[in-house]
């Protein structure tokens, strides 16, 4: 185990905070003992330590004192509630938490846990094959050490990166919202596919297959996209007229603004975690 001796809890362990789970334990940075996690409701808990083996409980306060670092992957209204339990902020002192809440800013995080270095960090679901897409912000009394874990974590489930929390926003959308876009995106090309007779399975598969070659191009030659893309444009071939098509249907348009507006929602999910003590 890369993290020897070390205990990470996950308080709320649903989509994301399973995700995360499973991409480190995928990986090897913690054996399931390493691992402490809880949910809301019982038989949710029961299903997670099924699925993964860790050690799990409907109790914070309980996972909290068994861990070096905590992870926060609740809802974002449910922030300022779980770290108003009683005793939790007290058994937070002096340990790193790491919220991936969208829309909670270090100022919230750092106002309810004045002792604690706090990491925000911003990842997607494909950590949960390693294929994760993270970014982080370090508060005020998170210091380079407690930097380091967070970035260990998530560099081992996949990309992680470091920005101001003014940028936290733009991150979630393009970032943790990114992949159901995609989604559609796939979705709406293997459609495609299939009006023109491909079979489903086939469709999907090579859709799917399309983006993650186009992808990895985009991140292993260092080329501009537009570049990679007059590869693919012979003149008056086939390929510039679908794209024409795209830009009648003002794709990069909708694309951007898409990003646009999810920041701008991001920013607003954080509010009612203060109003919710
Ligand atoms: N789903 C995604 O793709 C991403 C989600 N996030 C963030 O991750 C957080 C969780 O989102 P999801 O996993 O999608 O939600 P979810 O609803 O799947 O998971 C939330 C978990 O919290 C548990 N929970 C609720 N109240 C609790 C409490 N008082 N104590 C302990 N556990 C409690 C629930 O049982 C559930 O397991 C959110 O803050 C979201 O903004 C961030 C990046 C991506
Ligand atoms: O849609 C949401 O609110 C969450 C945060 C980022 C991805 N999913």
């Amino acid at each position: 185990m890369l993290l020897a001796g070390r205990t990470l809890a996950i308080i709320g362990c649903g989509t994301m905070g399973e995700a995360i789970v499973a991409g480190l334990l995928r990986a090897g940075l913690l054996a399931p003992t390493q691992i402490v996690a809880t949910t809301r409701r019982q038989e949710a808990a029961e299903a997670v330590r099924q699925r993964h083996g860790v050690r799990i409980t409907t109790d914070n306060l309980q996972a909290i004192g068994e861990a070096d670092a905590v992870v926060l992957a609740v809802k974002p209204q449910r922030v300022s509630k779980v770290l108003h339990e009683e005793g939790v902020g007290a058994a937070l002192v002096g340990k790193t938490v790491i919220s991936i809440a969208a829309g909670v800013t270090l100022a919230q995080l750092q106002s309810w846990l004045p002792e604690s270095p706090v990491v925000r960090a911003m990842p997607n679901t494909p950590c949960l094959i390693g294929q994760g897409m993270t970014v982080l912000a370090r508060g005020s009394r998170a210091g380079d050490a407690e930097v380091a874990l967070a970035k260990k974590l998530f560099d081992t489930v996949g990309l992680c990166l470091e920005v101001e929390d003014k940028l936290m926003d733009a991150v979630t959308s393009l970032g943790a919202s990114g992949p159901a876009f995609v989604y559609v995106m796939i979705e709406a090309m293997a459609d495609g596919g299939v009006m023109m007779g491909l079979p489903r399975p086939v469709a999907l598969q090579m859709a799917a297959q399309v983006f993650q070659g186009a992808a990895r191009m985009v991140l292993s030659t260092g080329f501009h996209p537009a570049a990679l893309k007059d590869q693919v444009t012979t003149p008056a071939g086939c390929t510039i007229a679908g794209i024409l098509t795209m830009e009648d249907g003002r794709i990069r348009s909708v694309l951007a603004r898409t990003i646009q507006e999810a920041a701008r929602v991001a920013s607003e999910l954080g509010r009612d975690s203060s109003a919710e003590k």
